[in-house]
């Protein structure tokens, strides 16, 4: 998947910013706050997901009023296909989208056009509560497996029913029938979200464990286990590849027997919501005893192997956007790198690109006040 053609106006500073990207490597280069992040954030509202830094949707628009439009072209295994996004300012601002100039819902760009991120922010894949973790996992299952977004979502709205019911403190008698609705409904999708977080768990610790060997030169070995708070520790190597009878009955056995606990405490205390993807480094958590840069190297290791299971999986690569990091790595790890996203088209931001091991091709773009300025650079073809 490569992007062919980027416009962007009036997304945060970001000023008829107009560019034809290179198939493989792009730099943008820009002093602090001139908008270098602000472009990679408009490329991954093209996704359809959330904002990689937590910005709400409203505050992409920009502090000076008006509108926002972001329209690419981007090639895929194939066609050539177009996205366009629009943001109308307003009390309640109101979102448009065309995939191909046919209007669509947001949730339609999750299966149309795919990115990996790479910030710093994801350090709290390492660093961070479950909750992030478990939110990549479901994130990185449904770029393979689509029907998992609505899985989570449906499993959520459950919950929410389920806990407003607990929160009723109804006496067990009178909740009983209550609860029994949404047990069914959470074990049915608690156990298939399992199932799904449990394939890709089994993948992730494939590539992720040699390439965190890789980066870190073989001195440490990391290893992810996933920890189902239902299924138990390791459940990756447990839960087969197909929801079962058998593991509903058992789901449905865990919520039954917390039941009596769940209507003191008012919220249901297990289930998919409280998995977690442990991860260690030489058998110890990382979080907890990982130096800084174990943590960094995991959490590179984790989205380089996202990458690269996409790409193996869909026979096509995903477009890399890789923020304020590379800089940050020795040549070493910038090394591993370029190799893994050799064959992907990248989007690096720096203000140092000095710092930079220099890919022999691409192009670099110049940011300044939320504007591209100059003419797109050829990279020279000395490395
Ligand atoms: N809604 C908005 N409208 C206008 N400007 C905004 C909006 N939201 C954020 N900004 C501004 O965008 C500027 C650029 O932000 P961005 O994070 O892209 O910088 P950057 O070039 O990546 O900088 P750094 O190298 O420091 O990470 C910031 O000054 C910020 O205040």
């Amino acid at each position: 998947m490569k992007l062919t053609a980027l416009s962007v106006d009036g997304f945060k500073n970001l000023k008829g910013v107009s560019l034809i990207p290179d198939p493989s490597y792009n730099l943008i280069l820009g002093e602090n706050a001139q908008g270098k992040t602000n472009l990679l954030e408009a490329i991954w509202t093209l996704t359809g997901c959330r904002s990689f830094r937590g910005t709400r949707e409203r505050d992409y628009l920009p502090f000076s009023g008006g509108n926002l439009q972001v329209e690419a072209k981007f090639q895929d295994a194939r066609r050539e296909q177009s996205v366009r996004l629009c943001m109308v300012s307003g009390t309640v601002p109101e979102k448009k989208i065309w995939c191909n100039d046919v209007p669509q819902k947001s949730s339609a760009l999750f299966s149309v056009f795919h990115c990996v991120t790479f910030t710093p922010e994801d350090l709290s894949l390492v660093e961070g509560g479950p909750e992030r973790r478990r939110t990549f996992l479901d994130l990185c299952s449904a770029q393979l497996h689509a029907p998992m977004l609505g899985l989570v979502r449906r499993y959520q709205l459950a919950l929410q029913q389920r806990n407003a019911v607990l929160k009723q403190r109804l006496p067990e008698t009178q909740a009983a029938g209550l609860l029994e609705i949404w047990d069914r409904q959470l074990e049915q999708l608690g156990t298939e979200i399992a199932v799904q977080r449990g394939i890709y768990v089994r993948r992730l610790a494939e590539v992720c464990v040699p390439l965190y060997a890789q980066i870190a030169r073989g001195r440490e070995t990391v290893s992810l286990h996933y920890q189902s708070s239902v299924f138990g520790k390791d459940a990756q190597d447990t839960l087969p590849e197909t929801r079962t009878p058998e593991l509903v009955q058992q789901y449905g056995e865990k919520m039954r027997q917390s039941r009596s606990s769940d209507l003191l405490l008012g919220h249901t205390a297990s289930g998919a919501h409280r998995d977690d993807l442990l991860l260690a480094i030489d058998g110890k958590p990382a979080k907890e005893f990982g130096s800084q840069g174990q943590k960094k190297s995991l959490a590179l290791a984790l989205k380089l192997a996202q990458a690269e299971i996409y790409s193996k999986r869909r026979k096509e690569s995903p477009v890399v956007l890789l923020d304020d990091v590379m800089g940050e790595l020795d040549e070493a790890r910038q090394a591993v790198v370029s190799t893994i996203v050799q064959e992907m088209q990248v989007f690096v931001t720096t203000c140092h690109p000095e710092s930079l091991l220099s890919p022999k091709n691409g192009k670099r773009f110049l940011l300044k006040d939320g504007m591209l300025t100059g003419d797109v650079e050829n990279r020279p073809e000395t490395a």
